[in-house]
């Protein structure tokens, strides 16, 4: 369960207001898409939502409690850019995330814990297609494996929301589709809320099942900064069921 509540919430950086006055509810397993100019606070949203920020007014609730002012393992986000670690293989790059969240202090796994940690990973690596590529190193793999790593890597601890920042603007869009066949079926297995920014209209039309807009209401063009962006669109989108691509990756899958 994971359905998030914005009260009344302003973010300021100093005499800059970025967001002012949102007010929004999603409920659990919504798949929501922003767009909105540059600078209008897209990022700083989903940084709030991640913990790394905090309203500097208002509430930010998921499922009713405040959200922790660190990021948690309940929580994954995936950038533009990659994330990785270069030094370790595809396999190990998956790993740590496991080894850490159970093993706080060694982050390391041994025995039947562990086991069950490489089985998680292999089975994540073949959903997505990289298994074959499992001993590789992140500068060995294409611009599109190593977003796929890392969206594998912010999954695999099995989070209740994901974070998603323009994580295919850097992509060719030839290979856009791909990507978005697996999200959707990552987002339909592991049961997540997900906040995806785009650029892109037609994606955030294609996967989500609500578009927020970003932008100001109000403008003083002798101080830009005096008023910030909130949402002024809320679209529900009905994408149908059968446009859905077939989920071949079971909740099954994802928790061996
Ligand atoms: N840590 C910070 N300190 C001061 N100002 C910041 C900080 N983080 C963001 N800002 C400012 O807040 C505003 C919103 O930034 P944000 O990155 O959230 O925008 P965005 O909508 O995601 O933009 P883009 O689409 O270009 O990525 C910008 O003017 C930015 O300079």
């Amino acid at each position: 369960m994971a359905s998030v509540t914005v009260k009344h919430l302003w973010k300021e950086y100093g005499d800059q207001v970025v967001l002012e006055n949102l007010n929004l509810h999603v409920a659990d397993r919504e798949f929501v898409t922003i767009i909105g100019a540059s600078g209008c606070g897209k990022t700083t949203f989903l940084r709030m939502l991640l913990g790394v920020e905090q309203p500097t007014k208002g509430q930010l609730l998921i499922d009713g409690e405040p959200v922790p002012a660190e990021p948690g393992p309940d929580r994954g986000i995936v950038f533009q850019r990659y994330s990785l670690f270069p030094h370790l293989s595809v396999l190990d790059n998956l790993m740590l995330g496991l080894e850490f969240s159970g093993s706080r202090w060694l982050g390391k796994l041994f025995g039947g814990r562990r086991r069950a940690a490489l089985e998680k990973a292999d089975s994540l690596l073949e959903a997505i297609g990289l298994h074959t590529a499992r001993d590789k190193y992140p500068s060995q793999l294409s611009g599109g494996m190593q977003q796929r790593l890392s969206i594998a890597q912010s999954v695999i601890r099995e989070p209740k929301i994901l974070l998603l920042d323009e994580p295919f603007g850097a992509l060719d869009p030839g290979i856009t589709a791909d990507m978005h066949e697996i999200i959707l079926r990552l987002w339909q297995a592991n049961r997540m809320t997900v906040f995806m920014i785009t650029h892109d209209l037609k994606e955030s039309f294609q996967l989500g099942t609500r578009l927020l807009v970003f932008d100001k209401r109000r403008n003083d063009p002798h101080a830009p900064e005096r008023y910030g962006a909130t949402v002024t669109y809320d679209i529900p989108l009905k994408r149908k069921k059968h446009t859905m691509p077939h989920a071949t990756l079971t909740p099954e899958l994802l928790r061996q």
